[in-house]
């Protein structure tokens, strides 16, 4: 197995400890799906050694934005050029449907062109210091070797949008995925590499967080860290961080309300919320897990939901037939199970699900019904926590500033919705929303101009957008004096 890419070169695990390897599962039905290599700390710090030495000397130093911005561009054709085994990957690793990851394969080629067209137009900018005899000026310089980290839900896009900032600001890094889902990222670095990025640039290790996530957020020779994952593993990372005061970016978990008010139209918010909702079977840090539905709709709106909930189709990702997949792996359904027992006992009123399907093909995946849990309100469990499955809570309101009370009542803050026929409501509950992204008559999509990121604890910096680069780089104030004469502030020497 030859799965870790460092120094150009692909390898398996040091000899420290040669033989290691993990199996991955396919999630539909828990079948093996290969078994590949699993780093140690030593590869880990035979990676960052990698990555620090091609940050300093080589071809890499030396090149230029715009010649950066080709290299990606190139990744970006060869993505088109495998979108369609690149979201097959995807699905069989996931368990989200090839659709999905069509998706994403075409949003990361977007991220990658987006940034592609950043590099180089913005080398900095001339201060006026208010003296005729300096020239001042802020100029933009790559922070260096970056271990980026990603989550399991969207492996490929995720460490994508960490990886094409990353590479167009100059940096080399130290790249890991999930263990549970590496398959995507090892084909992507694969094209990184016919791409041309020079040896060294990009270093691929594979394994647990617990060792080889913690190792790479901990090595002397990491500079910044950008992790998408959970909010206790933020934590961690954050604290690990600290004692090297190494820049951390961190994107998090969310808990996101979805706010219909009456006037909306009921036919396409409703058939919003069960995408905000279930797409993905809930596996999205941004899902609508929290609706928020206006009193005199209420009712109807969550009779409807259900309705439409029990009709969604699970199914093999592979199949075209499939709106939904199976959760990622037996643990996580455990826990997103754990959740819905317990919602009970805290007064919430099961509509619909909560169980796994009767279905016979389907009972060696790690599927669950789409869930929809009425009666809720802010103090439970199940509408504070990111449960991170097909579960949807619903709570209602009476007026807009309950609206809007009920939306910022969470410690996350990423994204959420609003739903209403009339403009002003609109703007001012968008206004009033205390969330990186708010959805106005719409929910989900995001675009590589627009920064994405989390107020609260839904993280620390932003992914995309100008921001997104902004992270992999360091500002540098160069002040030249061009008629340099004695100052004689010590009259005396
Ligand atoms: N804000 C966003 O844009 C965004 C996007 C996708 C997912 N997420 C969040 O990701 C979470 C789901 O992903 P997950 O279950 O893979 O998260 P996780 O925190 O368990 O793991 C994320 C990554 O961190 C690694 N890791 C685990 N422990 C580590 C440690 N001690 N040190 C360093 N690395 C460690 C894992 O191996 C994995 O690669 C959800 O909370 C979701 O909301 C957020
Ligand atoms: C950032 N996003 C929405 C693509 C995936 C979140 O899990």
């Amino acid at each position: 197995m030859k799965d870790l890419y460092i120094d150009g070169i692909w390898s398996g695990p040091s000899a420290e400890q040669p033989e290691s390897s993990r199996t991955v599962l396919n999630p539909y039905d828990a079948g093996e799906l290969t078994t590949v290599a699993e780093a140690g700390s030593a590869d880990v710090d035979l990676a960052a050694r990698a990555a620090r030495r091609a940050f300093q000397q080589g071809a890499w130093p030396d090149t230029t934005a715009a010649e950066r911005g080709e290299l990606l561009r190139r990744i970006a054709d060869l993505l088109v050029r495998d979108r369609e085994e690149l979201a097959r990957i995807e699905s069989l690793d996931t368990g989200k449907t090839v659709a999905e990851g069509r998706i994403d394969v075409d949003d990361i080629t977007a991220v990658f062109r987006y940034y592609a067209g950043l590099a180089g137009v913005d080398a900095g900018r001339v201060i006026d210091a208010g003296n005729p005899d300096v020239v001042s000026r802020v100029v933009y310089e790559p922070v260096g070797v970056c271990a980026l980290i990603a989550p399991w839900n969207y492996p490929l896009l995720q460490m994508s949008w960490k990886l094409a900032p990353a590479l167009a600001a100059g940096n080399t890094m130290v790249i890991k995925p999930s263990e549970l889902t590496p398959l995507s990222t090892i084909q992507l670095v694969a094209l990184i590499a016919e791409a041309g990025a020079p040896a060294g640039v990009v270093n691929l290790v594979l394994g647990s967080g617990a060792t080889v996530g913690s190792t790479m957020v901990q090595h002397p020779e990491v500079d910044l860290v950008s992790f998408t994952g959970g909010l206790e593993t933020g934590r961690k990372v954050m604290s690990m961080a600290a004692a090297d005061i190494k820049k951390v970016a961190l994107e998090l978990g969310g808990k996101n309300p979805n706010v219909v008010f009456a006037d909306a139209d009921f036919d396409t918010a409703v058939d919003y919320a069960l995408a905000a909702a279930f797409f993905h079977s809930g596996q999205v840090c941004s899902a609508g897990s929290r609706l928020i539905v206006e009193d005199s709709v209420h009712d109807a709106f969550v009779a409807e939901l259900a309705r439409r909930a029990d009709a969604i189709r699970l199914g093999n990702g592979l199949d075209p037939d499939t709106e939904c997949g199976p959760l990622v792996s037996a643990e996580h359904r455990a826990k997103v199970e754990r959740y819905i027992s317990e919602a009970t006992g805290y007064g919430a009123r099961l509509v619909t699900g909560g169980t796994r399907p009767d279905d016979p093909e389907l009972a060696d995946g790690f599927f669950l019904r789409p869930t929809v849990f009425g009666d809720c309100t802010s103090d439970m469990p199940i509408v504070r926590e990111e449960v991170f499955g097909p579960v949807v809570t619903v709570e209602r309101f009476s007026d807009e500033s309950e609206a809007v009370s009920l939306a910022n009542d969470t410690e996350y803050g990423l994204a959420g919705a609003v739903w209403t026929s009339d403009a002003s409501v609109a703007q001012r509950v968008a206004n009033r929303m205390r969330h990186g992204t708010v959805w106005v008559n719409d929910y989900h999509p995001y675009v590589p101009q627009a920064e994405w990121g989390g107020f609260g604890r839904s993280g620390v910096g932003r992914e995309l957008g100008k921001a997104g680069l902004d992270e992999y780089r360091e500002a540098k104030h160069i002040y030249q004096n061009i008629r340099p004469q004695p100052m004689r502030w010590f009259a005396g020497a």
